[in-house]
């Protein structure tokens, strides 16, 4: 028997007869640590999900222990995470996967990560608006964000939990009080607008929807929802009748699912690809690679508004630059008014929320 077949039989004698306990399940390694040689020191970036055993962080959490520039991936909920770290773990994919349950072990999860995905928080059921969201979700994207200004301040973060509109503006304050803020470290994930404008674009024009590109601005909820089809690549044409049906289509998406769902939550499958369409995008900005652009809700000069989605280049410091909105025809000039008179209002509660 030679020496790795040798190593290989006395780690599966040592496998077979020991019992994990939680504490080496939360290290993604069923060995004891002297045992195990699998400690995360590949190259590539290390990610936390927090709200990972969710119905978009479970999603969310397979799809970037799938993501070659991953190396160790960090799952924080305050329940579920050992089981669904034990699960992903065993997927023979590059990124170590360690799980985290609970406020206690919210630091550990967060110290050293180069980027932070938070789908942490309640969803809406039929009936809602997003901003019903607000009271129990603003405390708990501050406290995330307040760990995550004490252990990573330097991460990229990414916010899903909504209200975007708000939990953005909430996660700013809170850097801005441990003065930790870098705005260009900040992104609202608004991807999943995008993902449906381009799906929803294609149908109506009969186009595959990987080769349609929708911008779409302003923030994530209803009107704050601004697709600009004057500006969609490739180049076409709408009647106004389309304009309306896809405009609307794309505003009212998430309401779409929610109610499809009648009761059991929002939209998380499509989410979780979104999520990590972007989160991809940004890493590869991190990683240097040239002509990253997306569309995201981030502290932004392009309105007289303090935050704003629009297309961002992403580099290595995160959002390198912001791209104005182009030129906009009357429909989307009216839209643009309504959009900014609901973030104001949106956009201000945030802030107020952390200053009071
Ligand atoms: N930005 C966007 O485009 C979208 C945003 N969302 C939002 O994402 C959020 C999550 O949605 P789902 O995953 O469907 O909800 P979910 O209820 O299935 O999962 C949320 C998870 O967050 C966890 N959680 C609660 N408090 C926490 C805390 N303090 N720390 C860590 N984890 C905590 C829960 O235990 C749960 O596992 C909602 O606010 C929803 O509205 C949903 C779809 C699209
Ligand atoms: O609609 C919701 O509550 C969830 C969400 O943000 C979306 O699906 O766009």
């Amino acid at each position: 028997m030679d020496s790795s077949s040798e190593a290989h039989r006395r780690i599966a004698t040592i496998a077979a007869h020991l019992r994990p306990s939680s504490s080496q399940m939360e290290n993604g390694c069923s060995l004891s640590g002297a045992n195990c040689r699998a400690k995360g020191g590949a190259p590539g970036f290390k990610v936390a999900i927090l709200g990972a055993a969710g119905g978009i962080g479970q999603p969310l959490a397979l799809l970037m222990k799938m993501n070659p520039l991953v190396s160790v991936l960090h799952l924080y909920d305050i329940v579920n995470t050992p089981g669904i770290t034990a699960d992903v773990s065993h997927m023979d994919t590059g990124a170590v996967v360690r799980g985290f349950v609970g406020q206690p072990q919210l630091e550990d999860a967060l110290t050293g990560m180069d980027l932070v995905i938070i789908p942490a928080g309640v969803p809406r059921k039929p009936g809602m608006t997003r901003d019903d969201l607000f009271n129990i979700n603003a405390g708990i994207v501050k406290n995330l964000c307040e760990g995550i200004a004490k252990c990573c301040p330097k991460a990229t973060v990414n916010i899903i939990s909504n209200p975007v509109n708000s939990t953005v503006p909430i996660a700013a304050e809170v850097f801005k009080r441990a003065g930790t803020y870098d705005p260009k470290r900040l992104l609202g994930v608004t991807m999943l607008d995008v993902v449906r404008a381009n799906t929803f674009v294609a149908e109506v024009l009969g186009l595959d929807p990987r080769e349609v590109d929708v911008p779409v601005v302003g923030g994530h909820a209803g009107v704050t929802i601004l697709p600009l089809l004057s500006q969609v690549k490739p180049s076409c044409n709408f009647t106004k009748e389309e304009i309306e049906y896809i405009t609307n289509r794309i505003q009212n998406g998430g309401t779409e699912v929610v109610e499809a769902k009648a009761g059991a939550g929002s939209a998380t499958l499509s989410m979780a690809y979104a999520a990590v369409k972007f989160a991809d995008a940004c890493l590869r900005g991190l990683r240097g690679d040239a002509g990253v652009v997306e569309c995201a809700f981030v502290d932004s000069q392009v309105t007289e508004l303090p935050f704003f989605a629009s297309k961002v280049r992403l580099g290595r410091n995160g959002v390198e630059e912001i791209h104005q909105l182009g030129p906009l025809n009357e429909y989307e000039r009216a839209g643009l008014e309504k959009a900014k008179k609901e973030l104001s209002g949106s956009i201000e509660k945030g802030v107020a929320f952390v200053r009071k």
